[in-house]
């Protein structure tokens, strides 16, 4: 049985849709569901899935071994990436060689970085009047979505389109491939 936890900060659609596509399923589960915000909607969402949900404090994530050592004892062999908005500490990614992937709601290299996330990132391909957006999935390295390029899909833009309708259209994108992105990358895992 492979072992799949995700980190998320805010309302935590992409953590629904992940444990979704894996409900059925005897080699993988989800354990665990981590976030850093005692107030996300992903921990309503996780009492709902029946999947535990774990709230950590910024101390606890940088100055303490204590999330490495859960994800450890749980045996996790991915850790999932899914709107989360803190920096991945250098011990936690050593940890996880490339079995650490994040989505990131553009096409990378650009509208990336700190200070990319969100609706800031639909902002900022709106005001620069792109055709297109969409998704980027990559593994996670020290510097924020700097990792290499597993996966990226597009989404044709209008200009009448809002920010709004750029993050329906792209989180329609999120939606529809990162459980299918995760489940082709963690079916690949040997040991
Ligand atoms: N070591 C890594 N950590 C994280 C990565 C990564 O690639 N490497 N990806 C991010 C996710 N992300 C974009 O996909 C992202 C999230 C947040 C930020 C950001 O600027 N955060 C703010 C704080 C925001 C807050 O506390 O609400 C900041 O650092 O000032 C940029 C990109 C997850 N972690
Ligand atoms: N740079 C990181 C970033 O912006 N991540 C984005 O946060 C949203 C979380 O939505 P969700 O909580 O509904 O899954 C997603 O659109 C994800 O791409």
């Amino acid at each position: 049985m492979k072992s799949i936890a995700i980190f998320a900060s805010g309302s935590g659609s992409n953590a629904e849709a992940i444990v979704r596509h894996f409900q059925a399923r005897t080699d993988v589960q989800i354990s665990l569901i981590l976030t850093n915000n005692p107030e996300a909607g992903v921990i309503k969402r996780a009492r709902r899935l029946h999947i535990p949900a774990v709230v950590f404090d910024r101390h606890a994530f940088y100055e303490t071994d204590r999330v490495l050592e859960l994800l450890v004892n749980q045996k996790i062999d991915l850790v999932v990436l899914a709107g989360f908005m803190m920096l991945i500490p250098e011990k936690l990614i050593h940890a996880f060689p490339e079995k650490m992937v994040n989505i990131h709601p553009a096409l990378l290299p650009r509208y990336g970085g700190k200070g990319m996330y969100g609706h800031f990132v639909h902002e900022a391909v709106v005001a620069a009047g792109e055709p297109q957006s969409g998704i980027t999935i990559h593994f996670v390295n020290e510097v924020y979505d700097d990792g290499e390029v597993i996966f990226q899909a597009t989404c044709d833009l209008e200009a009448k389109d809002s920010p709004e309708d750029v993050a329906r259209k792209v989180q329609a994108l999120e939606h529809e491939h990162y459980p299918v992105v995760i489940d082709r990358l963690i079916s690949n895992f040997t040991e």
